[in-house]
């Protein structure tokens, strides 16, 4: 692989991931990393992609949090809730969290990246060369719009509780699961979720909270199943 310009190193320390996901990206993944940071560094000057711009943030509030929505598919021999996963979208993908973090983790899954905004979609075609990657597919279009299922759906700061559901419990094949990154969670949203679940004819299966391994901020994320 060619070797990145970009001068700034991403934190890699393979003992923080593997404490706190039980997982360590290979020296391949590890250039990955930094390749799709000095991507979205340059692409970041003309397109809004995120307010991040230090390799601390990028590493912790981009790359940690979009695999540790996947974290019950990182350890290994793991089929959780016993769904198979071959196709994924990441909905409103925006800059490629977490669909492209979890396709550089996860080069057995197809990841499709549905974005609504064109241009940041050409910043996502670009990147199945510039990784290495050959399990993206970037898709311009609107979650509402979008004809095809899946076994695995993510989203994560798209919309509130309604509109995520709206957009990825019909785009779930029988058993397949959506994964929603939330910030804040709290109690009175279950009653929520309990009244819109009936209508997608799918269950809640796990809520887990944890934080950020470095700057501790409180994260949930949501582990939805269409029945
Ligand atoms: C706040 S950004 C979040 C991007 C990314 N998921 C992240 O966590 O950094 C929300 C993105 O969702 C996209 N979006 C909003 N509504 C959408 C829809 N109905 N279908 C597809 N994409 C949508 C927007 O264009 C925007 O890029």
């Amino acid at each position: 692989m060619m070797a990145t310009a970009n001068p700034l190193l991403l934190p890699l320390n393979a003992a923080l991931w593997q404490e706190t996901l039980h997982w360590q990206p290979s020296d391949r993944q590890q250039e990955q990393f930094q390749r799709f940071y000095g991507a979205v560094l340059r692409a970041n000057q003309s397109i809004n992609l995120t307010r991040i711009t230090t390799a601390t943030d990028f590493w912790e509030k981009h790359l940690w949090d979009s695999l540790r929505g996947i974290a019950p598919w990182l350890l290994p021999r793991s089929s959780p809730w016993g769904a198979s996963i071959q196709r994924v979208v990441d909905i409103g993908s925006g800059g490629g969290f977490p669909g492209v973090p979890v396709a550089i983790a996860r080069p057995d899954w197809q990841i499709t990246l549905l974005e609504a905004t064109q241009k940041k979609v050409r910043f996502l075609e670009s990147l199945p060369q510039q990784l290495g990657l050959s399990n993206l597919r970037p898709q311009w279009g609107r979650a509402e719009a979008h004809q095809f299922t899946y076994d695995l759906a993510m989203i994560r700061a798209v919309g509130d509780l309604a509109r995520c559901c709206q957009y990825g419990l019909p785009r779930l094949r029988p058993g397949g699961i959506l994964i929603l990154y939330r910030g804040q969670w709290t109690a009175p949203e279950v009653n929520t979720l309990n009244a819109l679940l009936p209508r997608y004819h799918s269950q809640l299966l796990d809520v887990q909270d944890f934080v950020t391994p470095l700057s501790h901020a409180q994260r949930h994320c949501l582990y939805l199943q269409r029945t």
